[in-house]
This record gives C-alpha cells, sequence and structure tokens, in this order.
C-alpha cells in the first residue's frame, strides 16, 4: 500500500460471536460489525464447527465493517485476528478443510485426559507447558483421533486452531501463535515446540502437522488477492496473527498496566482467571492444572485457571424459566431475563445455598479437572424460591473464581474484570466479596478485539513496545475501583470452604454417575 492508513481492525472469532472491529490508531473504537457463530453438538459429546462455514462468517462480518466505516478499505492500515482456543481445526491438500473442526468444548477425548494424565512422562510435560490436560485441548484431541480416529490425521496436512484457519484464509499462510503452540505443545520459557512435550503425548509419528510458529507482533504477511475479494479489504494489507482470545481479551482489559502485572477474569461462556507474571514468578502447582500463557510481551505470560462453564450457568437456569414461561403461554426473550438478574438477586435473601457452576457437558477444568463434573445446589429447602436460586448461581460464580485464584497463590489485590457477565452489578458485588478484593470493568466495550488489534499496531510500528501501547489503549479505560462489601466477604469466607469440601466429597459419585450415563 503507498500509504499507512488510519484504521486497525480486530477480528476476535469467539464462541458465540465473530466480530470484526475498527479502531483509529491511537486506540478509539469506530465501529464494529458481528455475525453470530454457529456449532453443533452431539449425544456423543461432540462439539464441531465448520471451517468453511466459519470463514464465510467471518469475511461476512468484514464486509459488515465496511457497510458502517466510509472507505474502510482504503483507510485500514492492518489487520489482526483472535479467535476461541484450543480445538483442533485440520486442513489437508490445497488447504482444504479434513471434516469439521473439534471445539474446545469437545467431550470427546475425555478417556484421553484420564490415559495421558496418568503416564509416567505427564509430569515433564506439565512443566514444560505449565498446562494441565483437558479435553478442550488439541494435543489431547489429537492423541486421542491418533488412536480412534487415524483416518482423520492421515488426511490432514497441518493443525490449525480457529485463528491460524481464518489467517490461512485471510494470507495463504499456515502458521500459529507462540501462546497456542507454548500451552500445548512447547515451552512457556522459550515459546517453541518440546519434543518432550510432543512424546508425552505420544506424537511422535504425528510431530509434521503442527505448523510453524509466528509472532504476529514481530511480523505480518500481505492480504492475499482472494480474502480481499472476499472481504471488500485491500489485497496487500498488513494481517497479523494473534495469540489465543483468552489473553487478547485480558490484555485490552487491563491483565497489565504501566508496566505493571495485575489480575484479570473474564466472565463469558467460559471463565478465565490470569495473572500476568514474570516468567520466573510462575508457580506450578502439585496437581498439574491450569495453563500458563503467553503474552505478546517479552518475558510476560500469564498463569491461569480457567473455569469451563461461567455465563453458561446463569443462561441454563434462564432456559429453564423461559420454557416454563413459554409453556404456560407467556414468552419471554432470554434477554429480558438475563435483565432481571440483578433484580432477583437483590430480592433474594443470603442464605446457606451453595451452587457448583459445573454445567458444562465437558466437566470442569479449573482448578480441577473431570471431565464428569457436573452442577448442583447443595441446601435446598422449601424456602426457597428462584430468586434463591438466581442468587445461589451468581454466587457460584464467585466462588469459581476464588476456587481459580486460590489455585494460584494469594488473592489478587485488585480484580480487572470484563466479559458479557461483568454488566451485571450483583455478580460485580459477588466477585469483588468472593476475592476480598477491589475490582475495576474496563470500559473497552471489545476487549478481545482490541487486545489483538494492538498486536498489529505494534507489528506496523505504530507502537515501539506494548506497554506504549497498553498506555494508550487501556490504561484510561480501566474503570473506577468498586470495593468489596465487607459482611458479604465474610460471609463468602464460610460459604467457600463449604464450597470447597462438598466439591471434594461429591467427586467419587460424578464418577460413578459417568459409568451409569448413555455415554
Ligand atoms: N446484566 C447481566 N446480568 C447477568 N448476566 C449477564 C448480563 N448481561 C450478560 N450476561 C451474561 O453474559 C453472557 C454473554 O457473555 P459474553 O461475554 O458476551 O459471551 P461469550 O463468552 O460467549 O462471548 C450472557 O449469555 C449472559 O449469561
Ligand atoms: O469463545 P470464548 O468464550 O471467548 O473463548 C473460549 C476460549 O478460548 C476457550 O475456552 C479455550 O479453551
Amino acid at each position: 500500500m503507498a500509504e499507512r492508513g488510519d484504521i486497525i481492525i480486530g477480528i476476535d472469532a469467539g464462541t458465540s460471536v465473530i466480530k470484526a472491529v475498527a479502531f483509529e490508531l491511537s486506540g478509539r473504537q469506530i465501529a464494529s460489525a458481528s455475525v453470530r457463530n454457529r456449532y453443533v453438538t452431539g449425544e456423543d459429546g461432540s462439539a464441531t464447527q465448520s471451517l468453511e462455514q466459519t470463514w464465510r462468517d467471518c469475511a461476512s462480518a468484514l464486509r459488515g465493517l465496511g457497510e458502517k466505516v466510509e472507505n474502510l478499505a482504503g483507510r485500514t492500515a492492518a489487520l489482526a485476528v483472535t479467535g476461541q482456543g484450543d480445538g483442533t481445526w485440520l486442513v489437508g491438500s490445497g488447504d482444504a478443510p479434513v471434516g469439521d473442526a473439534w471445539l474446545w468444548l469437545d467431550a470427546r477425548a475425555a478417556p484421553t485426559v484420564t490415559r495421558l494424565a496418568e503416564t509416567s512422562q505427564n509430569r515433564a510435560r506439565f512443566e514444560a507447558t505449565g498446562t494441565g490436560l483437558n479435553t478442550c485441548q488439541q494435543g489431547v484431541q489429537l492423541a486421542h483421533m491418533n488412536r480412534f480416529r487415524p483416518e482423520l490425521l492421515d488426511r490432514a496436512e497441518t493443525a490449525l486452531h480457529c485463528k491460524d484457519w481464518l489467517y490461512l484464509n485471510l494470507t495463504g499462510v499456515r502458521a500459529t501463535d507462540p501462546s497456542e503452540a507454548s500451552f500445548t505443545f512447547g515451552n512457556f520459557r522459550d515459546r517453541q515446540y518440546d519434543d518432550v512435550v510432543i512424546e508425552a503425548l505420544g506424537l511422535r509419528s504425528r510431530r509434521s502437522l503442527l505448523p510453524e510458529i509466528i509472532d504476529g507482533t514481530e511480523m505480518t504477511h500481505p492480504l492475499s488477492d482472494t480474502a480481499a475479494a472476499a472481504t471488500g479489504l485491500l489485497a496487500g494489507t498488513p494481517v497479523s496473527l494473534g495469540y489465543v482470545d483468552m489473553v487478547m481479551t485480558a490484555l485490552g482489559a487491563g491483565v497489565r498496566s504501566s508496566g505493571e502485572n495485575s489480575a484479570c477474569s473474564t466472565i463469558g461462556s467460559t471463565g478465565v482467571h490470569m495473572r500476568a507474571k514474570a516468567v520466573p514468578d510462575v508457580q506450578l502447582n502439585a496437581e498439574g492444572t491450569g495453563y500458563v500463557i503467553a503474552l505478546p510481551i517479552p518475558g510476560i505470560v500469564t498463569q491461569v485457571q480457567t473455569n469451563m462453564g461461567s455465563t453458561i450457568n446463569i443462561d441454563w437456569l434462564l432456559g429453564i424459566a423461559g420454557e416454563l414461561m413459554a409453556e404456560a403461554g407467556k414468552e419471554v426473550a432470554h434477554s429480558e431475563l438475563v435483565a432481571r438478574v440483578d433484580d432477583w438477586f437483590a430480592r433474594s435473601r443470603p442464605s446457606p445455598l451453595l451452587y457448583h457452576p459445573y454445567i458444562s457437558e465437558a466437566g470442569e477444568r479449573g482448578p480441577f479437572v473431570n471431565a464428569y463434573a457436573r452442577a448442583g445446589f447443595t441446601g435446598l429447602s422449601t424456602r426457597h424460591g428462584f430468586p434463591d436460586l438466581v442468587r445461589a448461581v451468581v454466587e457460584g460464580l464467585g466462588m469459581a473464581t476464588r476456587d481459580c485464584y486460590a489455585a494460584m497463590g494469594d488473592m489478587p489485590r485488585e480484580l480487572r474484570i470484563t466479559g458479557g457477565a461483568a454488566r451485571s452489578s450483583a455478580l460485580r458485588g459477588t466477585l469483588s466479596a468472593a476475592v476480598n478484593a477491589p475490582l475495576r470493568v474496563s470500559k473497552r466495550e471489545e476487549t478481545g478485539a482490541a487486545g489483538v488489534a494492538m498486536m498489529a499496531a505494534v507489528a506496523i510500528g505504530a507502537y515501539r513496545t506494548m506497554d506504549d501501547c497498553i498506555a494508550d489503549w487501556v490504561t484510561p479505560l480501566l474503570g473506577d475501583l468498586e470495593k468489596p462489601d465487607a459482611d458479604q466477604a465474610a460471609r463468602y469466607d464460610t460459604l467457600f470452604s463449604a464450597y470447597v469440601q462438598v466439591r471434594q466429597a461429591v467427586a467419587p459419585a460424578w464418577n460413578v454417575l459417568a459409568g451409569v450415563s448413555p455415554r
């Protein structure tokens, strides 16, 4: 391109929505366009998504953005792409998909997690990656396919993640980023593949499936002619491959600011709780759980615990209420029920009612891993009504957050939060009291898209370092400090101790129940 434009586009291909967001080079959001994502779940625990459809949806979101911003193509200095992490997106000859992608929500590899976790090499694998095995991950899914669906791997040339697939369509380059490469197959210290890890996963014979690792703050590839035609952007526009969405969101929401590391929780479909740290400060736990995910800042990583299901618990409870109301002849939109959560919470009285939010079909992954873990209320009595159940679910998300931070050392001194449920004042108050720390909600609307756009901003030299970029894009948008309520914090101390006791006591029963389930 002859002259550099004044817009950076961040693409965030999430599990529920694919967004394309335009930012000024200094970080101000100009416009956004989105397309609802589609995936299919099956009785066998599968959760799959069409690769072609995902690219079409991404291109459609970009064209939608073009309809909102005049001369978007001419003004775009660069674009960058992130997306839902883990999962397996296989491509073969001519870059054609090999079947549908297995998403991070796919539970089919559960028996392979159990088998690999029991091997003598697993601790060495954990110490390299910093990451415990769970059903979501590509390493486990490839190991599972290698045993039970080898024909898939025989047809595949490269194993990609969601954002890598979109990058391939945008640029024609097969690559992955340092974060997913190192937490799945490598070492978080040097951000490269590690043969010890590949061996521990039993994937030596499939090593050639792993693509080149590139860092999107250091290099870009030009938008291809085909992608330009599909998206309405100009061929040659630099494209940056982002890190996995979990850290892009946290980067945009303030997991680091003013050169200081902080803590950040994303309360979306899944709950992601992380602390930015220098590599030597990472503490690997004895249980071998959690993730260590690199940030696009030299020497800085995030230590992460992620509870599989967060707002899907709220959506499940509200979904049941909605179905009952519909049966009684009163259709209510889901969004209307979501808007009433704070009201129900306020109408309920604190009581010793616990909810464990393991509603995902794939069980739990943080701070403990059990594909058969399932949700439950403890302490119900006839005095409890629907608002009490809503309160218990919201408080359950607070307990799960504390459980995750407790597995990473001391509670954070300040918590930054983002994700859909951060809109709820009940949830904010609960999280703050559950970890007994003040919190801030970023005023940034699209934290994931902003995080990845920041990588492109550094790549094209709009900023010299990521910390310089953070000073403009993140720090001014950190919201006001919201302090915890002391009485609520004291109550949650008691609830939390019971919460941990119950989950530990009930765990053996999950395995028994899994044995009698149809799967
Ligand atoms: N005001 C609110 N009160 C409680 N929960 C909310 C509120 N607004 C949104 N949510 C929850 O957040 C979810 C959407 O979160 P979001 O981060 O957009 O999802 P995703 O992780 O799939 O991208 C909704 O489905 C709902 O459960
Ligand atoms: O799609 P969202 O909920 O933004 O992100 C999903 C994570 O990347 C996934 O949980 C990784 O396993």
